[in-house]
């Protein structure tokens, strides 16, 4: 499978690089960047050409599907034009950063018939977070009651806003709830609190979001996007008889001179490293049988309406609306 990457930042570079030397079936074939330097430099190093617009990658007969990395708020346009031109594409989360534009999205792709998207939710794919639902799915611990969650960064870049705690960061904690318990978020409240003082101007941190679904389960996540002391992702699931809980994994315990250490992740790219490739083998593998699976627009267009709500909120109980799901998206496949 020939790849074209759109966005070649942070995460682009890395899944160019993963595809290159990690996922078995795949190479990348094509990227662009509105940084054409940067584009230049990952394609030179994996042997792939460079493209002069986002469109000549989905269009290039000799792409047999897309990865989209480039910032949230270009994908829905991006995604939309690989339904038009029938072109299988991996779109990194957010699917789009309003519910309007996703929700185009889960239209088109319902006209079109059949699945050709999957978005880029890859906690999906983290051991981690398998065993924590493979524990609720055996019974093990009853009937799920209750979720709490950290999400904490240790910092962000200056152009990160109020919004993408939201759209960007907590939208793992929203997928990952609806994912865990196959329920649909119909409500949230965000409270804000006293902030941190490493906080970017105008940067409310950290924060406060409560989630409630349809089947009355309540999920608690603190978002810190300036904790500093490293990427922490932690999570305690309250079953009627038990908890199933997941740690921040270590990397390495060191015991010396009367005490003891217990190294954390850096960021999100060495805590998910497993999850990325997971994730991009599973989607290269359906590619070959011609299959579109895990995560669908529906789950991007449902992850960012209550993200929106969320937005919304500043600290009243605000309801989530979802259109009609189509077909479709009924049954995951
Ligand atoms: N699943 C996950 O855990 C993660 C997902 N992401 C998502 O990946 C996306 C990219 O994030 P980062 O790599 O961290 O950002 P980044 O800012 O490092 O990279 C974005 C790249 O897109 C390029 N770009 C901007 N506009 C473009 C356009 N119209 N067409 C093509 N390229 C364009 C920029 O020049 C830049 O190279 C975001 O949607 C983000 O939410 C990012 C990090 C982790
Ligand atoms: O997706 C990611 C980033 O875009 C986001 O900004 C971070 O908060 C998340 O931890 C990371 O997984």
């Amino acid at each position: 499978m020939n790849i074209g990457v759109i966005g070649t930042g942070n995460i682009g570079t890395e899944h160019i690089r993963r595809l290159a030397g990690h996922v078995s079936g795949a190479r990348p074939g094509a990227v662009f960047d509105v940084d054409t330097e940067r584009a230049g430099a990952i394609a030179a190093a994996v042997g792939a050409s460079v493209h002069r617009e986002a469109h000549d990658v989905i269009d290039d007969p000799a792409v047999d599907a897309v990865l989209i990395a480039s910032p949230g708020d270009t994908h829905a346009e991006l995604v939309l034009a690989c339904i038009a031109a029938d072109k299988p594409v991996l779109c990194e989360k957010p699917l789009a950063t309003t519910s309007g534009a996703a929700l185009k999205v889960v239209e088109a792709e319902a006209a079109h018939g059949r699945r050709l998207v999957q978005v880029g939710f890859m906690r999906r794919y983290d051991p981690g977070y398998l065993q924590v639902k493979s524990v609720l799915d055996s019974g093990q611990i009853g009937e799920a009651l209750m979720l709490h969650c950290v999400h904490r960064n240790p910092s962000v870049p200056p152009t990160f806003t109020t919004d993408m705690t939201l759209t960007d960061s907590v939208v793992h904690e929203i997928d990952v709830t609806r994912w865990l318990l196959d329920q649909e978020i119909v409500a949230t409240t965000v409270l804000g609190g006293r902030q941190s003082p490493l906080a970017a101007d105008g940067l409310r941190d950290p924060k406060l979001v409560l989630l409630e679904t349809d089947a009355g389960v309540l999920v608690d996540v603190e978002i810190f996007v300036n904790a500093r002391y490293g990427y922490d992702v932690r999570c305690e699931l309250v079953g009627a008889t038990g908890t199933v809980t997941l740690d921040t994994p270590s990397t390495g315990t060191v015991t010396r001179n009367g005490g003891r250490a217990q190294p954390i992740h850096p960021d999100w790219q060495e805590r998910f490293s497993q999850a990325y490739v997971d994730e991009l083998q599973a989607w290269v593998a359906g590619l070959a049988r011609g299959v579109t699976g895990g995560p669908s627009v529906w789950d991007g267009y449902a992850a960012t309406a209550v993200a929106e709500a969320c937005i919304s909120s500043r600290g009243t109980r605000t309801t989530v609306d979802l259109a009609d799901r189509p077909s479709l998206y009924r049954s995951t496949p």
